[in-house]
């Protein structure tokens, strides 16, 4: 039997996630795909921290290391930033190397220079966790491209906002607190800032724009706020109000062409569809030329959500791609 050799790299939430799910999962791909799975390196940047990782599973913090295993065939990424993720990825693709990413800071920014070069490469770049998580938006967008084009695109990206506002409202708890539940559950980014700033939902908004309208609208025309400022009073007299605040990010074509975006708290009453949307879930609403306005929601954050969906991209892999399974 074939076997898939994998490296991951990092171990936090995310890594953690996918490894538990490629372990329990290893019987179906072998039923299922005649591939036996096997992670044979795991990239951290603190190699004295405690792990539950097998004792001879090769774990380092040395890229070069990772690097030089031989014949490794598809490469998860679930690390922080820009960098040095960017070049990481490059360099497996580069070699031909598949490629699942979850990291959107890095994707919003790079992910069209990094398709190009996985086209140039006969790799796979896979990039469905970069965005809403475990809800499927990428390949359903990606299908729905096929016969429509976008007109508006609008929802709730980040779940530890959703999430806080969702506590806040329900709970009574302060922002602080919230926030300390949603990090303490594996929501949040590694600087919570990226979360509620707004800054998480507008690089996922980037990433969705790219997909629907092949760019982005500039970056600094768009405007970007977060949650940061919502006390319990204001959600507590929207509510009385008969309102919910929802954080929102948004992106639309124009007549004219133009791509107008925004990211932003808003107030929205019950017919809304993001009115009853709550907790970790993200909800994303697309507007397009046949379908109309079609909703996705499902939890937008998470070790098992966000796993599952690279571990999607993977299967996408590996049953797509003849020179990962050769067959018998
Ligand atoms: N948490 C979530 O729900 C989601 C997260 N994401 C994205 O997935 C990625 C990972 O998130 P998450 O798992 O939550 O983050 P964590 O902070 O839990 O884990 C990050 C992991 O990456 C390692 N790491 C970080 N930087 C480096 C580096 N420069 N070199 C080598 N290893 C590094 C860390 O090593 P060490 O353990 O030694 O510190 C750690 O194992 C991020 O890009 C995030 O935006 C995407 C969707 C959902
Ligand atoms: N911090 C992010 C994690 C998933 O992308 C979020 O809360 O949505």
């Amino acid at each position: 039997m074939q076997t898939i050799k994998i490296a991951l790299l990092g171990f936090g939430t995310v890594g953690q996630g996918v490894f538990q799910i490629l372990n329990e999962k290893k019987e179906e791909f072998r039923n299922f795909f005649g591939i036996d799975v096997e992670v044979v390196g795991v990239l951290i940047r603190d190699v004295e921290k405690l792990r539950p990782l097998p004792a001879h599973l090769f774990v380092t913090d040395r890229f070069e290391d990772i690097a030089s295993i031989p014949d490794v065939d598809v490469v998860f990424e679930a690390i922080v930033g820009e960098e040095p993720a960017y070049s990481y990825l490059t360099y497996f693709l580069e070699r031909g190397i598949h490629v699942i990413t979850a990291n959107k800071a890095m994707f919003a920014k790079h992910g069209l220079s990094l398709q190009k070069v996985a086209e140039n490469y006969d790799a796979t770049i896979g990039y469905e966790a970069t965005t809403a998580g475990g809800v499927p938006i990428i390949k359903t967008l990606k299908n729905l491209l096929q016969v429509n084009e976008v007109e508006n695109i609008a929802g709730i990206l980040n779940g530890t906002s959703n999430f806080i506002l969702s506590e806040m409202r329900t709970a009574k708890c302060t922002f602080e607190e919230a926030l300390q539940n949603a990090q303490d559950f594996g929501y949040a980014e590694a600087d919570p800032t990226d979360d509620v700033s707004g800054k998480d939902a507008f690089r996922k908004l980037m990433i969705l724009s790219q997909l629907a309208f092949g760019r982005q609208p500039s970056w600094e025309d768009v405007e970007v706020r977060g949650i940061q400022t919502l006390t319990l009073r204001d959600i507590e007299e929207a509510e009385e109000s008969g309102m919910r605040y929802r954080h929102v990010a948004e992106v639309n074509i124009t007549g004219s062409g133009n791509l107008q975006a925004v990211v932003r708290p808003l107030l929205v009453g019950p017919s809304h569809p993001l009115y009853t949307v709550d907790g970790v879930d993200n909800a994303i609403v697309i507007d397009s030329e046949y379908l109309g306005k079609l909703t996705l929601i499902g939890p937008g954050a998470g070790r098992f959500p966000t796993g599952s969906a690279m571990v999607e991209d993977f299967v996408q892999v590996i049953s797509s791609k003849p020179k990962v399974i050769i067959p018998q």
